[in-house]
């Protein structure tokens, strides 16, 4: 790791105090603690304590989360392809247990990439309900769609705007806003050793500045009587107490809540003695004193007890073809088990995706994904996406080919881009899956599979 700015340590220093300091500091002769955040949309976490072969160990604060064993490689194993787990820093993972997202909201994750909260979210909604994820940045945005597709996320649109234009479309519209704000870093540090070269006070200015803008565009959307969780991957008091005292003193209908298990966390560190009950509600997460980098976390409530805004229809609702619309039917019948449940099917070119119900008037903003994508219409014929592949499960297609972690070399040989080999005879799609669960398509003629998971996922496999 670098070395500290000394500005930083006397910063520190001056925050907790000798004794704690000092404990501090020797937390940076450790190494990071590893995390791997169960996808419940896919297997429970006592299914996949059984299923994988690292050395897991609970995290208190998340019943999904378990801390991973240096020896363990989890990234590599076939299962991270399948999208059975995230990998995710302990500490972040607390964030989204105080969101407490519910199958069936609206849901905004402002500041989404690379999708771990994201994902989570999702995971905690169950498929139900509709969940925005955005990002400002254009690349990031791309390993967000990734990241969700990989999990089998079917009720996501996701997003590349600024926070100012989103909220020019959405007011009092959100259940619950979570807001992951660009931030100093100093709690990843010890993880992310090059944000100890971004660190210096100026850039911490910065950062407070882009914080308030960012909320001052999120709490709008929010609608009464929702939820905004604030959180922070830092220390630094002027991005985090100091926003929230912000926030409550610009927004006069938000209420500071007590973060849910705060036994888990430390209170907040604000010096004034009006700022006691803010101490006493938000939550601190030190590397010095859990398993886990630095986190801070405030959650609010919009004071009023209203639905969300009535229901939209922005897109026009018979948006295919009747000459689509057949080739779609004709996929699905020789693909699939059961059509799929009837969302709103619709057409951007030749690309079909499934959108919320009632996803309102997108135009203007830059979109990313409007819904799950399906697959793309060719000249004759529909070829499915990996998206919609990773959204089934092996029940949903009427051919399935299994692979077993057990036999590296046939995961390997599909996870490389090659051919794999059919049990019997078949022709059509057929879903790829390892132990059972779906990895990609193949285009199965007699026992040859050919492989079509997508290019920029291919990957070389030696061990796991
Ligand atoms: C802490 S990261 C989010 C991590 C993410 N929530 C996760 O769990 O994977 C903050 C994100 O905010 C984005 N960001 C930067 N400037 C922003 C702005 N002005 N408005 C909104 N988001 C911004 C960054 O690109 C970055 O992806």
């Amino acid at each position: 790791m670098p070395e500290l700015p000394n500005a930083y340590k006397e910063q520190m220093r001056t925050l907790l105090g000798e004794a704690d300091y000092r404990a501090f500091m020797r937390a940076y002769t450790k190494s990071p603690v590893r995390g791997l955040r169960t996808n419940t949309l896919k297997v429970s976490p006592s299914e996949l304590k059984e299923m994988v072969p690292f050395h897991l160990k609970p995290v208190e604060w998340c019943p999904a989360g378990f801390y991973y064993s240096s020896k363990d490689s989890p990234g590599k194993h076939p299962y991270h392809d399948a999208g059975l787990y995230y990998i995710q820093e302990p500490s972040a993972m607390a964030v989204v247990e105080q969101l407490d997202p519910q199958p069936g909201e609206r849901v905004l994750d402002l500041c989404a990439a690379p999708g771990g909260k994201s994902t989570q979210i999702a995971a905690k909604m169950g498929g139900q309900g509709w969940l925005i994820s955005n990002e400002i940045h254009s690349q990031r945005v791309n390993v967000l769609t990734e990241n969700l597709e990989r999990c089998g996320v079917c009720n996501a649109t996701v997003l590349n705007e600024s926070p100012q234009r989103l909220a020019s479309r959405f007011t009092a519209f959100f259940d619950r806003i979570l807001v992951d704000a660009p931030c100093s870093g100093e709690g990843m540090f010890r993880k992310n050793p090059d944000a100890v070269n971004e660190w210096s006070p100026q850039h911490v200015l910065g950062c407070t500045r882009r914080q308030r803008e960012i909320l001052d565009a999120a709490i709008p959307m929010l609608r009464p009587g929702g939820r905004l969780v604030y959180s922070t991957c830092t220390f630094n008091t002027r991005e985090n107490e100091e926003i929230v005292d912000y926030l409550l003193h610009t927004f006069p209908d938000l209420t500071l809540q007590k973060a849910q298990n705060h036994r888990h966390f430390t209170p907040g560190i604000a010096r004034e003695t009006r700022a006691r009950t803010l101490n006493e509600h938000v939550a601190r997460l030190w590397p010095h004193q859990l398993e886990g980098e630095g986190h801070f976390i405030a959650v609010f409530k919009k004071q009023g007890d209203a639905d969300s805004p009535a229901k939209e229809t922005g897109y026009p609702k018979a948006a295919l073809s009747a000459d689509l619309l057949e080739k779609w039917r004709t996929f699905e019948r020789d693909t699939l088990t059961a059509p799929l449940s009837e969302k709103r099917r619709i057409v951007f070119g030749s690309h079909l995706y499934d959108i919320p119900p009632d996803l309102p008037d997108l135009r203007g903003i830059r979109v990313k994904r409007p819904g799950l994508y399906l697959g793309e219409f060719k000249k004759n014929r529909f070829e499915p996406s990996h998206a919609l592949a990773m959204a089934l499960t092996k029940q949903n297609a009427r051919l399935v080919t299994f692979l077993s972690s057990k036999r590296i070399g046939d995961v390997a040989a599909y996870l490389r881009g090659e051919t794999v080999t059919a049990k019997s005879s078949q022709k059509g799609w057929t879903l790829v899956t390892v132990d059972g669960f779906p990895l990609g398509w193949g285009k199965q003629v007699g026992t040859v599979v050919k492989n079509h998971l997508p290019k920029r996922l291919r990957r070389h496999v030696d061990s796991y």
